[in-house]
């Protein structure tokens, strides 16, 4: 059986990947570093791999082919030889009682010796690596503790949100609903998105361009957290506004005004002074303000000591002394030239307001933690002058069109100056009547802000010729999974599907790190390049939690487009939305993130939708009839979710895997040709990401730390992911379309062909 499963599908597999893409075998090794990498991102490891590694795997591999040769099967031989020896046959039996058989070794494993010393070895120096990042730290860090649900995400109503005036958020001096801590990483930047401070960059008189005032370049660590202990309210000489010309006020969107939890009006770095704003503004240094945002927010141990109640009664009692810091917008938008402009509403996260002119304590339990909590990396700075100092889209030759989603189009396109490849992906405006779309400013934040090497890098923002038209230039990706799992004739292999689970987990863990939900997160919506990276992309819904949520944030599709475009929208989310979504849930946190990942992973392993509904009733009814009809007893709270009024037939529960069997039939037809797509250990990763209930619902880091990415098949190393051909002569969208005979497609298609007879200049 084993050799009927080896010679079938997965040789098939690879035979065809061979003949169709150009598989690209570069060197790998099977040591803990390797782990390392995959998990991090890091690149620097990979360097220190020495000669001999190499080329005892270069040996191994020529083994392997010339037992494939002799055997017919590239994987069979390498597995029957693992699993016949070294006791047990390596990690799989070992760990978790799966026979070698079934989990086979794969090309490309991070260990290449499955079954033998050397992967028993492999296991231990990934635990080893384990136990050193914990020790390293010292105590657990909290941006490593579990964070499972947002502990302050408020179930608030419009009325509440609407009573907040702009008026009082100018000049009332009040304690925030407790937005999250600072990510440590974040404080000490002077541009962290946390810090809340937008730093306005200063003419350099010699060269001309704009740069960083020197006093909110980031000091030295010790410096810095002196400075931040002494808490002076003083304000810092050379971070006052600079006199004369060189001057310049520029929007600079590299700070994250949201992310600060900062929703005042003025530019941030001010106090508003009084009822007449935007006349009288005082400048705050940077670090001064960063010190009287940190000692407003919650730390971790006010978390861990007061929690979640905690956190909310301090926020009610902020609110009782005056509470103005819910703010709505009442719309997503901020017009650009109107007042609007000198500052933005960003919905529902009124938390600037108290944090820019609140008062510091001095000592303050946040510093305690600061000097005591082991600092990880910082990010880079990255300064970018938004609207002022931008460079034209023009100085980019436009290539083709790559994707249209809701809120932009794609292009790829190439950088005059440097000749480099770059993705622009161009704001949708025209149906814009009221300014600049929140959620593309949302995007631009968040991207510009966040550095993680599996999230899109945002590197500049360029305007259009006539300045109507804002461009985020991004670093180009071949490929989004939607896209290149169509054309692919086989899934993804296990060891695959592993190197991209750990890539996409830790994503999403760092996103959570920073208090960020994605709320997106889909096949389109992840990148790959021709390196084995995989890279998150579209974050125009995501938004920062932690901060009050509004009620009807669940239907997260816009509603700037209408009819047939808008359903197909609502399909394509519908397939990954969580079920307390579905549901109407106003409370959610990083688990709805977590349950689209469990979606994703199902998809990556069987090239299918594990639940493809048409509207949201179909959803939660397919999600019932696979998974079973929850009840109060596994997801408590179940009950009196809004949309349980419905009633609902009683499917059995079950999960993924009952007892060993996959019941979801993509699954079960690999099972059926004796080639099982996941183990069981696979399987309780999948049904923990599946979980009703979001509390129990399994986190970013859990999962990281899953058995199954340390049995074997070992996650593949990214270098040895195969490439494939990026098909830039046709847009994603349009092979999406040509595809598939969905009706919905097709109006889609004619709405795009429609659409790009209408465009004016290159980039539309
Ligand atoms: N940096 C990039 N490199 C290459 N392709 C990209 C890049 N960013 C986005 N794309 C492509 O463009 C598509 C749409 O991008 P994106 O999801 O950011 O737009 P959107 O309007 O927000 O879409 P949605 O309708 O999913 O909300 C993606 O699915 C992907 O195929």
């Amino acid at each position: 059986m084993a050799a009927g499963r080896q010679g079938g599908y997965r040789d098939n597999e690879y035979r065809d990947r061979e003949s169709n893409f150009d598989v690209s075998r570069r060197a790998l090794t099977n040591s803990k570093e390797e782990y390392d990498r995959i998990r991090t991102g890091s690149r620097d490891v990979v360097r220190t791999r020495n000669t001999d590694a190499r080329d005892r795997i270069r040996v191994r591999q020529k083994d392997v082919r010339e037992r494939e040769a002799i055997n017919g099967s590239y994987r069979s031989s390498s597995s029957r030889s693992d699993s016949g020896s070294s006791g047990g046959g390596g990690l799989g039996p070992k760990r978790c009682g799966l026979s070698v058989k079934a989990m086979d070794k794969e090309p490309g494993e991070l260990s290449s010796d499955s079954g033998s010393d050397d992967a028993i070895e492999s296991e231990s120096q990934v635990k080893d690596f384990e136990v050193a990042k914990v020790e390293k730290n010292g105590t657990q860090s909290p941006l490593e503790r579990k964070r499972k649900f947002s502990p302050i995400v408020w179930d608030q109503d419009d009325k509440e949100v609407n009573n907040s005036s702009k008026v009082k958020v100018a000049t009332t001096v009040t304690t925030l609903p407790p937005p999250p801590p600072l990510p440590r990483a974040f404080r000490q930047s002077p541009n962290a998105p946390y810090g809340g401070v937008e730093i306005h960059p200063v003419k350099n008189r010699e060269t001309g361009t704009l740069e960083l005032p020197t006093a909110v370049k980031p000091p030295p660590a010790e410096q810095s957290d002196q400075k931040l202990g002494n808490n002076q309210e003083a304000e810092q000489p050379e971070a006052e506004q600079p006199e004369g010309d060189d001057y310049v006020p520029t929007h600079n969107i590299s700070s994250s005004r949201w992310a600060a939890g900062d929703n005042s009006p003025g530019d941030e770095g001010e106090i508003i002074d009084d009822d007449e704003f935007p006349k009288r503004r005082r400048r705050l240094s940077p670090e001064l303000m960063n010190t009287r945002v940190r000692n407003k927010l919650l730390s971790p141990e006010e978390y861990k000591r007061d929690g979640y109640e905690g956190a909310r009664a301090k926020s009610s009692e902020s609110e009782g002394r005056g509470s103005h810091g819910r703010i709505s917008s009442g719309d997503d938008h901020v017009g650009i030239g109107s007042d609007k402009d000198d500052y933005m509403e960003i919905d529902g996260q009124g938390v600037k307001s108290e944090t820019t002119v609140s008062h510091s304590d001095t000592g303050s339990e946040d510093e305690d933690y600061e000097r005591e909590t082991p600092e990880p990396p910082a990010p880079p700075l990255r300064v970018v002058n938004m609207l002022q100092g931008c460079r034209s889209v023009d100085e980019f030759e436009r290539l083709n069109k790559i994707d249209e989603g809701t809120y932009g189009v794609v292009y790829r396109a190439k950088d005059k100056k440097t000749g480099e490849v770059v993705a622009l992906k161009k704001v949708k405006m025209e149906k814009e009547k009221e300014g600049f779309p929140l959620t593309s400013l949302r995007e631009i934040n968040i991207l510009l802000s966040f550095h993680h090497p599996s999230i899109v890098d945002v590197k500049e923002v360029v305007v259009g010729s006539n300045l109507d038209s804002i461009f985020m230039v991004m670093e180009y990706m071949e490929h989004d999974l939607k896209a290149l799992m169509e054309a692919m004739k086989q899934p993804f292999s296990q060891s695959e599907v592993k190197c991209l689970m750990l890539q996409l987990l830790e994503g999403v863990k760092y996103l959570h790190d920073n208090w960020v939900l994605h709320r997106d997160l889909k096949t389109s919506n992840l990148l790959l390049n021709n390196r084995g990276e995989l890279k998150i992309c579209d974050f125009g819904l995501a938004r920062q939690y932690g901060s009050p949520l509004k009620p009807y944030t669940h239907l997260v599709v816009t509603l700037w487009y209408s009819g047939v475009v808008l359903l197909y929208l609502m399909v394509l989310y519908l397939f990954l939305r969580a079920p307390e979504l579905l549901l109407g849930a106003k409370q959610y946190s990083t688990a709805i993130d977590m349950w689209s990942l469990g979606c994703i992973m199902a998809e990556l392993l069987s090239k299918e939708p594990l639940f493809n509904g048409k509207t949201e009733f179909d959803q939660i009814d397919k999600i019932f009839r696979t998974l079973g009809t929850p009840n109060e007893t596994i997801w408590p709270g179940f009950s009196k979710l809004p949309g349980v009024k419905v009633n609902f037939v009683k499917h059995q529960l079950r999960t993924l895997a009952g007892s060993g069997l996959a019941i979801w039939p993509p699954l079960v037809n690999f099972k059926v040709t004796g080639s099982p797509v996941l183990s069981d250990s696979g399987f309780d990763l999948l049904n923990k990401l599946l979980t009703y209930d979001p509390e129990k619902r399994i986190t970013a880091e859990e999962a990281l730390n899953h058995e199954w990415f340390r049995e074997v098949p070992l996650p593949k190393s990214k270098e040895f992911m195969p490439t494939f051909p990026a098909q830039h002569a046709q847009d994603r969208r349009t092979r999406r379309v040509l595809k598939s005979p969905d009706p919905l497609e097709e109006q889609r298609r004619k709405e795009l062909q429609h659409g790009e007879l209408g465009t004016g200049g290159i980039f539309g």
